[in-house]
């Protein structure tokens, strides 16, 4: 494995009780890239997202972090390596305000952070970099709402905030456009965008359309397989992709 690949996964593969959900899918993310995995109903991706990140244990095969095998390893493990996924961190708190929310997940118990944050001054560090972090994810007029009360594009952008206080090297995001409309959508893909500047970011989504001018680089599964990989100009001409989400309204 060069520098250049962060993740990689070497002949993944997952069975439920016999069916294979995965088979031996081959990755590799490069470091600093936008990189989507997409595909059609029951692909695999959530499959696979959940075997990256340790949700899940794979039946065979290999997966490489900065070089190292995490195969093994556990979600805490590799979210204190840089490797960190959304949702499992960012449980937004609908009773507390942006602002607490961020600051909440700047204190989580990460190795040794936890303790730098007791001093006065670290406490005051603590808050600057909350509001910078509110900011980056251009939240600053919400800072003092309640969770509860943002809109559902903005809940989001709250998640991305939240997993950004971890600062970590991959991000690992599921279905960030989900749900969304077309002034989201837009919004949170240049979120995505800047927040990738210094990182890389591995994103699952469903439909190829959205995720067109956001990714360097697309993985299209289909069955557990992957069908086809390389920027959106070339799987979106690929005549496999084009069968596979022909008819389902998601190209
Ligand atoms: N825990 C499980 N037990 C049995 N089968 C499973 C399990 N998890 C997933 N599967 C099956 O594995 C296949 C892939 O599912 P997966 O959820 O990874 O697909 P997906 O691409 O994320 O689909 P969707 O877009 O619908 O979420 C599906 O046929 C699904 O039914």
């Amino acid at each position: 494995m060069t520098d250049d690949i962060i993740l990689e996964a070497r002949g993944l593969s997952k069975e439920f009780k016999g069916f294979v959900a995965v088979k031996e899918v081959d990755l590799q993310v490069r470091r600093g890239t936008i990189h989507a995995l997409i595909g059609p109903n029951g692909a695999g991706k959530s499959t696979v997202f959940n075997l990256l990140t340790k949700f899940l244990t794979p039946t065979s095969g290999q997966i490489l972090y900065k070089g190292r095998d995490i195969t093994r390893a556990r979600p805490a493990d590799i979210a204190r390596m840089g490797l960190v996924r959304s949702f499992q961190i960012s449980a937004v708190f609908p009773h507390l305000t942006v602002l607490e929310n961020v600051r909440v997940a700047l204190q989580r118990p990460l190795g040794t952070s936890f303790h730098f944050w007791k001093s006065e001054s670290s406490l005051h560090a603590l808050h600057d970099r909350a509001v910078e972090l509110i900011e980056a994810v251009n939240l600053t007029p919400w800072s003092g709402h309640l969770a509860a009360e943002l809109p559902y594009g903005r809940k989001r952008a709250l998640e991305i905030a939240t997993t950004l206080a971890l600062d970590p090297e991959v991000m690992l995001l599921d279905e960030p456009l989900a749900g969304m409309g077309h002034e989201d959508i837009e919004r949170t893909a240049q979120l995505i965008k800047r927040v990738a500047a210094d990182r890389t970011v591995l994103m699952v989504e469903h439909n190829l359309s959205v995720v067109a001018h956001l990714s360097d680089t697309i993985t299209v599964l289909r069955r557990g397989e992957i069908l086809a990989e390389g920027p959106y100009e070339v799987v979106s001409k690929n005549a496999q992709v084009m069968e596979a989400y022909m008819g389902t309204g998601h190209a």
